[in-house]
């Protein structure tokens, strides 16, 4: 009686009834702010804190944000084992479902979450589901260009033919072009790798800084404006602050560093645009035909600097990390390198002069472990979240036939980390890397239909990545060559005692996980393996050789 009567004077105090009708006004305003549902759009998910609650949860956790959906737990009555008669007494228990999709109330607007990888393939076919109104979006505030420009993009044609050229300018012929200039680069490097071997005090900064040169000279050719220390540190300060721009965070001091270091990359970006004649070859095309399209639109001079800062990061932000964890993965199992080598060895032509040629083709039709453990290491570091907008009242279907109604205006949320590390995909070991994952044999052709559905490190549909076998060959090439010429280990010690940093959750501006703290990546050191000392590295690709 007196436990009751304290529950009764708790519920009429002052404090207690402002808090509860507090909670109340916010729940029926939240409710009623919140946009219909039809019942064929994906079951309604919401938070607990009402109006704004998955806006707040999805800035503040990103990738994690979708890892906790994955499972949603509803109260669910069962019959009742003991009852006399089946069904004829339930209970009440708590149940965790696999949510494949998800309609989240987010202000005034929804948003859709989806998980399934059949409903994720069918979401990147549709036509009516966008990426454009991002990029709009995105751009200016990425690039900082000027209201001026950005009518510009709002009122010609300028978006779709810059997005065509991108493609254009990736075709198997052009990518054959960029992967051996990138890789003459890489060539040269570990090529003057002597007798003593090379230290490198931290591996990660290490790959960091020589590929996102190789890089850079494969795309803007024998002019490359990227080269110096001191602009390839700002083409990560410019990635790591995008969120900074983006999202107008007012953290001061980095969106100052983000910004000057923008600054910086745009005039070395526009010095380099004003001199670049358009029919030069040596240029890669997936550059000449952007800044083309541009000069096309009477876009000249500086501003085509300011406006190509916008796509510098991408070509390096998420290869160098996943290069970087695959390297990490390969090298820490010396078991493995000696498979890998052993499968690379029969492709690397022994020639005069101490040159060994790789031609990637060979390393993609004949080195079917070494793809695979890339793949592996792919899945394990990418956590892109692919965003498209509904353009039109749409329905995409699962693999059981099963539609679900996506209304215009709505954002939809496609985050491979959790189709990459689902269990029930990939199996119980899906956290850890398994070099052979990918040759997998015993898989039903349904287990191998939804694995391929969900390996999506390059997104997909009409904006599936462009330079996704760029990015590869550059990994594969470089790779095969370390694998081949030399030994590497760790500078304080043997591997068996190394450990891995860990990884950096993925922030909805990039694709793939950095380590967590890029300084702190421990050091290796380089020797030529024994029969290798003197080998220079050559690299064909397609028709295109040195
Ligand atoms: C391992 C390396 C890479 C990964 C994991 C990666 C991943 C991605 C992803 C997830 C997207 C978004 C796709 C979508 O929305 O469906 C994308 C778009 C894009 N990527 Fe990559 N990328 C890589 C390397 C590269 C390289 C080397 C280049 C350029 C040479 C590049 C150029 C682009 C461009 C231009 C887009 C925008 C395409 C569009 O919106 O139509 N990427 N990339």
């Amino acid at each position: 009686m007196a436990l009751t009567e304290g529950i009764v004077a708790l519920l009429l105090s002052k404090s207690v009834s402002i808090s509860l009708a507090v909670c109340g006004l916010l729940f029926f305003v939240g409710r009623a702010l919140e946009s219909s549902v039809d019942a064929l759009e994906p079951p309604v998910l919401r938070s607990k804190i009402p109006i704004f609650g998955h806006f707040y949860s999805l800035l503040r956790d990103q990738e994690a944000f979708f890892k906790r959906l994955e499972w949603h737990t509803a109260w669910e009555h069962t019959p009742d084992a003991n009852a006399a008669v089946a069904n004829t007494h339930t209970h009440l228990v708590s149940k965790k479902h696999r949510l494949p999709i998800a309609t989240l109330p987010v202000l005034r607007t929804k948003l859709y979450a989806i998980s399934d990888p059949i409903l994720v393939q069918s979401a990147y076919c549709n036509k009516n589901l966008s990426f454009t109104p991002f990029a709009v979006r995105g751009a200016q505030k990425i690039a900082g260009f000027s209201d001026e420009y950005h009518q510009v993009l709002m009122q010609t044609n300028v978006l779709s033919e810059y997005f065509k050229s991108l493609y254009d300018g990736t075709t198997a012929q052009h990518i054959h072009q960029l992967n051996v200039t990138s890789l003459k680069h890489v060539s040269k490097h570990i090529g003057s790798i002597g007798g003593d071997g090379m230290e490198i005090a931290n591996t990660y900064l290490w790959l960091r800084n020589l590929m996102t040169v190789a890089t850079c000279e494969g795309l803007f050719g024998p002019e490359n404006p990227i080269r110096g220390d001191e602009l390839v540190e700002d083409v990560w300060t410019f990635e790591t602050g995008l969120p900074y721009l983006f999202f107008h965070i007012l953290n001061s001091k980095t969106l100052q560093r983000t910004k000057e270091a923008r600054r910086r990359l745009q005039l070395a970006l526009g010095n380099w645009c004003k001199n670049m004649k358009q029919d030069d070859e040596q240029v890669s095309a997936y550059i000449r035909n952007r800044v083309g399209i541009l000069r096309g639109y009477g876009v000249e001079g500086q501003d085509l600097g300011d406006i190509e800062v916008g796509l510098i990061h991408v070509p390096t932000s998420n290869s160098i990390p996943t290069l970087f964890w695959f390297f990490i993965h390969v090298f820490t199992r010396p078991d493995l390198v000696l498979q890998m080598r052993a499968e690379v060895e029969p492709i690397a032509k022994r020639g005069p002069g101490h040159v060994a040629t790789i031609n990637i083709d060979d390393i993609i039709e004949r080195c079917p472990l070494l793809i695979s453990a890339y793949k592996e290491a792919s899945r394990i570091c990418n956590g892109f979240t692919c965003n498209r907008l509904t353009l039109e009242d749409t329905t995409i279907t699962d693999g059981q036939g099963r539609s679900y109604l996506l209304k215009k205006g709505a954002a939809v949320k496609m985050p491979a980390g959790v189709t990459h590390g689902s269990e029930d995909i990939w199996g119980q070991d899906a956290a850890t890397f398994r070099a052979d994952r990918f040759l997998d044999k015993g898989l039903t052709s349904e287990q191998a239909k939804i694995r391929r559905a969900a390996w999506t490190p390059f997104g997909g549909g009409a904006h599936m990545c462009p330079g996704r076998n760029f990015a590869t060959a550059e990994i594969y090439g470089f790779m095969a060559a370390l694998l081949l010429g030399y030994n590497v280990e760790p500078l304080d010690g043997n591997w068996d005692t190394y450990k891995p940093p860990p990884m950096a959750s993925c922030p909805q501006s990039t694709s793939v996980r950095k380590p967590e703290d890029e300084a702190a990546v421990c050091g290796t050191r380089l020797t030529r393996r024994s029969g290798w000392e003197a080998v220079q590295w050559k690299f064909i690709s397609g028709p295109v050789t040195e």
